[in-house]
């Protein structure tokens, strides 16, 4: 490569690696985001990684993640084409790992078409729904807080995507989803399988390579999976009685999508993968956060209290009013990112960037860990303090307050074309859980018992292991209306 670097341009600083295997015995197996961001203090905000001869770059500032992935996104929105989760277990299907091209470009203008800000005001009535019962179960048990905050945003995926309504998260349909998740976490996860490292084996007939066999079997539960939900709501239409849902919104419109079915049924199946767990993810960070700093649970609560009163429950129309509200959302998010070290963009030509000379067929990692730590951005970094988004003081203040902060075009949520299509649903999620907890209950730290400042599960995704604290509602008047809300609303369809 070295020949093709243009005159005036260098190849990024970085760690030294080893022949063949290059950096990879210094990358940890979990948490590479916190080495990432140790690297970057070392060697800059770009900076190279060699792995096995593939060429990665790491790039720790929003200003660099912008000017690359978002303002030459033409160049930087591909993905890797990892043979064993891209290739095989999805068979160039499932839009997260999907190159940049036109199936991509099908499959994003559905997901837009279904997510997009208007279509995600009119889910607004089923996240108030599951809301209520995710408030009224959790005030019963809270220390089955995980299954509640995973059965809401799982729940909502499913109400959306198909229409249907999901009771506990134990039915079969969702076991199985559960599974596809997992497989996909698994086989995605870097080292998992050889054939990732040396592509050759590709060529290994199917009796020779059991990963091959082991894919194929995946893949075909997965697809199953996919098309019975799929045709399931085609169905019911047909019988006149299709609940409104994206799968509807897909057969209406499947010809000018211009996708199969197979394709429709990655899209809207694989946003569950996308959306259940990384909501769920947000909201446990949450009540980290108002274990560690007591006094912003304070004035979360005072600012609801004004807002909203004590006689209703805080609604959407509110959340203009709830400044607070959005910057603890944010403040969260970035304290405690979800997709902590961000997901791999690949670059598609060569390119330099400020003198640097990047190759095609780089992976960029946007490392949202050091991003938000950052102190020209976000001074004293590791405190968690949702005043930055609030006071002039701070670099990221922004007016007016009733709409700033808000989670748009946020580095938690990628960058450029490939950037999460799923963040309105997922910002109304938040905001609406957030005022309502606040609203309804208090949350500490059990008297004597600490609560790990980053203990955190390992993966893609990442949320706090289970904690105990403590979660108790603010007045028995207020944990009476929402048995009495959950009552009269339970029965009903709240996309009807
Ligand atoms: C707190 C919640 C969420 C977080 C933190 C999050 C974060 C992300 C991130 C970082 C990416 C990669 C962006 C990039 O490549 O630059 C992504 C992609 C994606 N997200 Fe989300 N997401 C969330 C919720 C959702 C929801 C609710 C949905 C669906 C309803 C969703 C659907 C997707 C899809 C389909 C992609 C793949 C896009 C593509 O490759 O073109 N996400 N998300």
């Amino acid at each position: 490569q070295p020949s093709r670097i243009p005159k005036g341009a260098r190849l990024p600083p970085g760690p030294k690696g080893k022949p063949i295997v290059g950096n990879l015995p210094d990358i940890p197996p979990h948490h590479s985001w916190l080495k990432f961001k140790s690297w970057a203090d070392e060697y800059g905000p770009i900076f190279r990684l060699k792995i096995f001869g593939r060429n990665h770059v790491v790039v720790s500032t929003e200003k660099i993640a912008n000017d690359l992935l978002r303002e030459r996104g033409n160049l930087y929105s591909s993905r890797e084409q990892l043979p064993m989760a891209a290739q095989l277990l999805s068979r160039n299907l499932r839009p997260l790992f999907l190159p940049y091209g036109e199936l991509w470009r099908r499959g994003r203008k559905v997901m837009h078409t279904l997510t997009m800000h208007a279509a995600a005001t009119s889910y607004q009535p089923a996240q108030i729904w599951e809301s209520e019962r995710m408030l009224h179960d959790l005030l019963r048990a809270p220390d089955k807080y995980e299954l509640y905050f995973e059965r809401y945003a799982g729940a909502l995926v499913i109400r959306l995507g198909y229409g249907k309504r999901m009771e506990t998260g134990e039915e079969p349909y969702a076991r199985e989803i559960l599974k596809v998740v997992r497989t996909v976490e698994r086989v995605a996860s870097p080292g998992q399988y050889l054939v990732d490292t040396f592509p050759i084996l590709m060529y290994l007939p199917t009796w020779l390579a059991p990963f091959k066999r082991e894919a194929a079997r995946l893949n075909a539960a997965e697809l199953k999976l996919f098309r019975e939900l799929l045709y399931e709501v085609k169905d019911k239409m047909r019988e006149g009685k299709g609940p409104k849902c994206f799968a509807k919104t897909f057969f209406e419109k499947q010809a000018e999508f211009g996708l199969s079915d197979d394709e429709g049924a990655y899209v809207i199946g694989t946003l569950f993968e996308a959306g259940a767990g990384t909501t769920a993810a947000a909201l446990m960070s949450f009540v980290l956060c108002m274990c560690h700093s007591p006094e912003w649970q304070k004035k979360l609560q005072k600012e609801v209290d004004d807002v909203v009163g004590k006689d209703r429950l805080p609604e959407f129309e509110d959340i203009p009013q709830l400044p607070t509200v959005r910057a603890v959302a944010k403040e969260t998010l970035r304290w405690r990112p979800v997709t902590a070290g961000g997901v791999p963009h690949e670059l598609i030509k060569d390119d330099v960037y400020d003198g640097i000379f990047f190759p095609a067929g780089t992976s960029v990692h946007a490392n949202q860990w050091a991003i938000h730590r950052d102190p020209e951005l976000y001074p004293d970094p590791e405190t968690f303090n949702p005043e930055r988004w609030l006071s002039p003081k701070y670099p990221t203040y922004r007016e007016p307050l009733d709409k700033f902060p808000n989670l748009q075009n946020y580095s938690a949520f990628g960058f450029g074309r490939r950037i999460c299509p799923g963040q309105n649903i997922a910002e109304n999620s938040i905001h609406i859980l957030i005022a309502r907890m606040a609203w309804a209950t208090h949350i500490s730290k059990k008297p004597g018992v600490d609560v790990p400042l980053y203990d955190y599960t390992t993966g893609f995704n990442v949320q706090p292991r289970p904690f105990a604290f403590d979660l108790k509602p603010r007045s028995a008047a207020k944990k009476t209306m929402i048995d009495t809300i959950w009552e009269s609303n339970k029965d009903t369809d709240p996309l009807a």
